[in-house]
C-alpha cells in the first residue's frame, strides 16, 4: 500500500501545542532548583508544513520535540493532535498510534540504527510493528519503495548493507525511510543535517521538501543553521532560554527580524552556536539563566535595546504584523508608536 491509497487526512493543524512547558528538578539529590527547559511555548504544525525551530544550544528545541513525541511528560500545557488533547489518549494502543503518527528523526542516525543488523532490519521492523496489514512480501516491497523514495538505490542492494557501509548522508536517509515506514503525519527532525558536510546537507533538505509533497507529511525542523531554515521552512520559530521569542513566515522573519536576539543571530553568524565558539563570552553578554529564572525578559542581560520594563515584566509573544510575532517590549513600542 502506498501513501496515495491512505485515507484522506483532515484539514486544520495536525499538531497544536498550547503553553507547552517542561521543567526539570536540578541541584543535587534534593533537586531544590527548577530548570525551565521549555516555558509556555505555543506552536502549530499544519498539514504539509515545514516549521523550523531555531536557537542556540540549550534553548529548549530538543525538549520541545521530545514533548511532542511524548518521550517526556509535560509539566504544564497541552498538545492537541487533530484537535484532540494528547493527554486524553488512553491505553497502549492509542499512544502507540500517536507515536506512529508523530515520528522523530535524530541528529545521529547511528543512535537509531543497530550496527549488527542490515538496513532492511530497521525498516522492516517498523513495518512489522506499525503495518500489521502487510504480508511479508508486501513488507519487503514497501521497504524497497521507501528506500527508493529517499534516494537510496538500488534498494535491493542497500537493504543488505550494514550502517557502517553507508555514508553519513545515506544513514540519515535510512533514518527518514524508517520513520516513513510508520506512515507518519509529522516528522520531528532534530538537527538531521548538522553532522553532515555542507555539500550533503542540501540533498537532505531537498528530500524533506519532496517528502512533504509525496508522502503528505509535515516537519518540525530543528536546527542551529538559519540559512538552511530559510531554504526549506515555511515558518520559523526562534527560541531563547526555553521561550519562543519570534515566530512568523521564514522569509519575513529573516528579512525583517523584530526581536533583538534574532537580529543578533543574523548579524553575528548564520549558526547561533558559532557565536559562542568564535567569540569571547563578553562579546555577547551573559548566557541566559534558565535555572529559577526571574521575572522579566530572559534576553535582557545581553540585549542592546533593553529598557527598564524589560527587567520586571516578561514580554508576551505579541503579533506585530499579521502572522509575525515577537516577545519584545521595544519591538511592541515601535509597532504601536
Ligand atoms: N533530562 C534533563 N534533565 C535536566 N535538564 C535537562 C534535561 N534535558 C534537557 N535539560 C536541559 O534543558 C535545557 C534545554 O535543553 P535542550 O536539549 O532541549 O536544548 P537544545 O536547544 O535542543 O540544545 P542542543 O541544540 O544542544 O540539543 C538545557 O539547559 C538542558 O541542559
Amino acid at each position: 500500500m502506498t501513501a496515495a491509497s491512505t485515507p484522506p487526512r483532515p484539514d486544520g493543524p495536525v499538531l497544536r501545542a498550547t503553553n507547552l512547558t517542561r521543567h526539570f528538578r536540578v541541584g543535587g539529590r534534593l533537586g531544590r532548583n527548577t530548570l525551565h527547559a521549555v516555558d509556555g511555548v505555543e506552536l502549530t504544525i499544519g498539514r504539509r508544513e515545514i516549521v523550523a525551530l531555531v536557537g542556540e544550544s540549550g534553548s529548549g528545541k530538543s525538549t520541545v520535540a521530545r514533548l511532542l513525541a511524548m518521550l517526556h511528560p509535560v509539566t504544564a500545557g497541552e498538545i492537541h493532535y487533530h484537535g484532540r488533547p494528547v493527554g486524553s489518549l488512553r491505553g497502549r494502543r492509542q499512544r502507540l498510534d500517536y507515536r506512529r503518527r508523530v515520528q522523530m528523526v535524530f541528529q545521529d542516525p547511528y543512535s537509531s540504527l543497530s550496527p549488527v543488523y542490515p538496513v532492511s532490519h530497521a525498516i522492516v521492523r517498523s513495518l512489522r510493528l506499525h503495518r500489521g496489514d502487510l504480508s511479508t512480501t508486501e513488507r519487503t516491497k514497501e521497504a524497497e519503495r521507501l528506500l527508493g523514495l529517499v534516494g537510496l538505490t538500488p534498494p535491493g542492494e542497500v537493504m543488505r548493507k550494514y550502517p557502517h557501509e553507508l555514508s553519513g548522508g545515506q544513514r540519515q536517509r535510512v533514518g527518514f525511510a524508517a520513520a516513513l515506514a510508520c506512515r507518519p503525519e509529522v516528522i520531528l527532525a532534530d538537527e538531521p543535517v548538522s553532522m553532515l558536510d555542507v555539500s550533503i546537507r542540501i540533498g537532505l533538505l531537498n528530500l524533506m521538501a519532496r517528502l512533504r509533497e509525496q508522502e503528505d507529511v509535515s516537519f518540525l525542523y530543528i536546527t542551529h543553521d538559519l540559512a538552511s531554515a530559510r531554504y526549506v521552512a515555511d515558518r520559523m520559530m526562534v527560541m531563547y532560554a526555553g521561550q519562543v521569542v519570534e515566530s512568523g513566515p521564514a522569509e519575513q522573519v529573516l528579512a525583517d527580524p523584530r526581536h533583538p536576539y534574532t537580529q543578533l543571530l543574523l548579524s553575528a553568524a548564520p549558526d547561533p552556536d558559532a557565536m559562542r565558539e568564535e567569540s569571547g563570552p563578553d562579546d555577547y553578554g551573559e548566557p541566559p539563566r534558565v535555572v529559577d529564572p526571574e521575572e522579566g525578559c530572559r534576553f535582557r542581560p545581553r540585549c542592546p535595546l533593553a529598557i527598564p520594563v524589560c527587567e520586571t515584566v516578561t514580554p508576551p509573544l505579541g503579533e506585530l504584523t499579521p502572522g509575525h510575532s515577537a516577545a519584545c517590549h521595544v519591538a511592541a513600542l515601535h509597532t504601536s508608536g
